[in-house]
């Protein structure tokens, strides 16, 4: 007996006329269910299984194929982390005479080869494949290292950070998008929101390495942590030559039989059972409608060609034409709301922050801001728990809530006692409470969702332009607060977190009426979720690709034999 990780309806419902959709309908995916298929003297139990831990123990093999992209995710928290305490140590800033003009330029200079990478992958990831893309930026974010550990300059600081920012943007946009694309919809949430998992662990590391290692005598204090983060990054270079190859990207290059193949090991099917497993070749048909579907629509669109620049353009553009429009901008708005929260600006102007708040010393304040990663850390556990559970929604909105009011609450207290927190020490610790409730309820939705929703709003075709340019938005965006928070903080420090303040409330309301929930909704079913996909000619069109691929005939079959209606049945709540 095999299971799987699929959906199953009432009998009543599986009629030969439905298409896949209906099948495994989404009323069964959100409630959990089980069918049975007697095929070949077999018998199958599939479960639209279990979501959380659960379900991703279920799909172990998915589930570490993710951890390990999302080592990319964990060299951009190291950077983050690390960065901040070598920029504060003795022997890098007196080697230099580093002052906070060249503090600022090494930051920025990431963020902005950050972007570049970014969007540069977009391109890459479809032209030549997810994994490949994602070897290519090791090998460059690993020279951008070596370049910063190995730095007799403070140009070669500088180019270093740029070329390891090229590294670090185009995997924070490779990784999310490879992990959608392996993970099945059960689980799709809990899988993706690994990214910040492994962004948060990555600062946390990196913080408490640059802590450590910053009163070693000379230049081994920042060389060392500097120099560290090249393990993971030639392990994940080098692990990625091992993992299955993204089966949308196979359809999508017409490599029919390869998918298959990549699709079944990611399900845990071996070889033999491919042929008795009708689900699998749902999945695949669905697949294939979808980028059958898509290349139809280019074709009657487009006069370029595939693969030149005109084409390239073209794609770009398409994501801001009628149909793609709304989502470009969910993509491209989690992404900003998520940097306007101001996490960036705790992060880094944490110690600043809180000396403005009355906290005194070097390692009170470093050991605080520090603390401020770690409740994202831990933060993230239960998003990972339940984010397929409660949808994304709902994560969003309470998420925004709390972090407007703790921002006003701050806000309100700097600006009653700023100057005179000796005297009101109560209210400078309920500040640095709050400031604590701030990134606990940002860790729970805007952290996470941030990472997934991107990836599951696109379709195919498009997809790996739109993750491109959300992740985009995310650096530019982290970039800008970097530029603007010191002097906002200089002339009003109650004014800053009030002007967070209101970007959390625009984010509550975004979230309310904008944002669809996307969550156990199969991706290619996302279409559905925006309703708008494109009027009746694309339905149409759709309906006849499928009929075409036999997706119809295929479902019709299954769904009238003796033995599926008799057997199939659905148990609501046994998720
Ligand atoms: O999701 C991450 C995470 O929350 C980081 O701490 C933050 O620095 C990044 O900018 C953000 O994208």
């Amino acid at each position: 007996m095999a299971s799987g990780g699929y959906a199953a309806v009432p009998s009543d419902d599986v009629s030969p006329q439905t298409s896949s959709q209906a099948l495994l309908s989404r009323e069964a995916r959100l409630h959990g269910g089980t069918l049975v298929i007697h095929s070949d003297g077999h018998s199958y139990t599939y479960s639209y299984g279990p979501k959380g831990l659960t379900g991703l123990l279920h799909n172990y093999y998915a589930l570490g194929c993710a951890v390990f992209v999302s080592i990319g995710g964990l060299l951009f928290g190291y950077d983050q982390g690390v960065i901040a305490n070598v920029l504060v140590m003795k022997d890098f800033t007196q080697r230099w005479l580093i002052g906070a003009w060249e503090k600022g330029i090494m930051t920025a200079v990431l963020e902005l080869g950050a972007l570049i990478g970014a969007l540069a992958a977009g391109v890459l990831a479809d032209r030549v494949s997810r994994r490949v893309s994602i070897i290519i930026a090791c090998v460059v974010f690993c020279i951008g290292s070596a370049f910063q550990c190995g730095a007799g300059s403070l140009a070669h600081l500088i180019v270093g950070r740029a070329i390891g920012g090229l590294g670090v943007g185009a995997l924070s946009m490779l990784a999310p998008l490879y992990m959608a694309e392996i993970s099945p919809p059960e689980v799709r949430g809990s899988l993706m929101a690994l990214e910040q998992f492994s962004i948060v662990l990555g600062a946390v590391l990196g913080f408490w390495t640059g802590f450590f290692t910053r009163n070693i005598p000379g230049a081994s204090s920042w060389r060392v942590p500097l120099g560290i983060q090249l393990g993971p990054g030639i392990l994940l270079g080098l692990g990625c030559l091992f993992l299955p190859p993204s089966p949308r990207l196979l359809v999508m290059h017409e490599r029919t039989e390869d998918a298959l193949r990549a699709l079944a090991r990611l399900r845990l099917r071996t070889p033999a059972e491919i042929p008795a497993d009708p689900l699998l070749k749902v999945e695949l048909l669905e697949m294939q409608v979808e980028a059958q579907l898509v290349a139809q629509t280019i074709e009657l669109n487009d006069s370029g060609k595939a693969g030149t620049l005109h084409a390239e353009a073209r794609t770009w553009a398409r994501l801001f034409g009628r149909k793609y429009r709304r989502r470009t901008f969910i993509g491209i708005m989690i992404m900003f709301f998520q940097q306007w929260s101001g996490i960036n600006a705790l992060l880094y102007y944490g110690p600043t922050l809180m000396r403005e708040l009355g906290l005194q010393g070097e390692s009170v304040t470093l050991t605080v801001s520090g603390g401020i990663g770690i409740v994202q850390f831990l933060a993230v556990l239960p998003a990972i728990v339940f984010i397929d559970r409660i949808g994304r929604k709902p994560l969003l909105r309470g998420g925004s809530a709390v972090m407007a009011f703790s921002h006003f609450c701050i806000a309100t207290l700097v600006w009653l006692y700023e100057g005179d927190w000796q005297s009101h020490w109560l209210a400078a610790w309920i500040s640095v409470g709050c400031v604590y409730i701030f990134t606990a309820a940002y860790g729970v939705s805007y952290g996470p969702i941030g990472w997934v929703l991107p990836s599951e709003v696109f379709p195919l075709s498009v997809r790996s332009k739109g993750v491109s340019l959300s992740t985009a938005s995310n650096w530019f965006n982290n970039f800008l607060i970097g530029l603007i928070t010191p002097g906002l903080m200089e002339s009003s420090p109650s004014g800053t977190f009030l002007v967070f303040s209101a970007a959390c409330f625009a984010g509550y309301l975004w979230s309310t009426y904008i944002v669809p929930e996307t969550a156990n909704v199969s991706l290619e079913e996302i279409d559905a979720v925006f309703g708008s996909s494109a009027g009746q000619e694309d339905v149409a069109l759709k309906a006849q690709i499928e009929r075409d691929l036999g997706l119809h005939e295929f479902i019709g079959e299954w769904a009238s034999s003796e033995n599926v209606r008799r057997t199939c049945y659905a148990e609501p709540g046994t998720s």
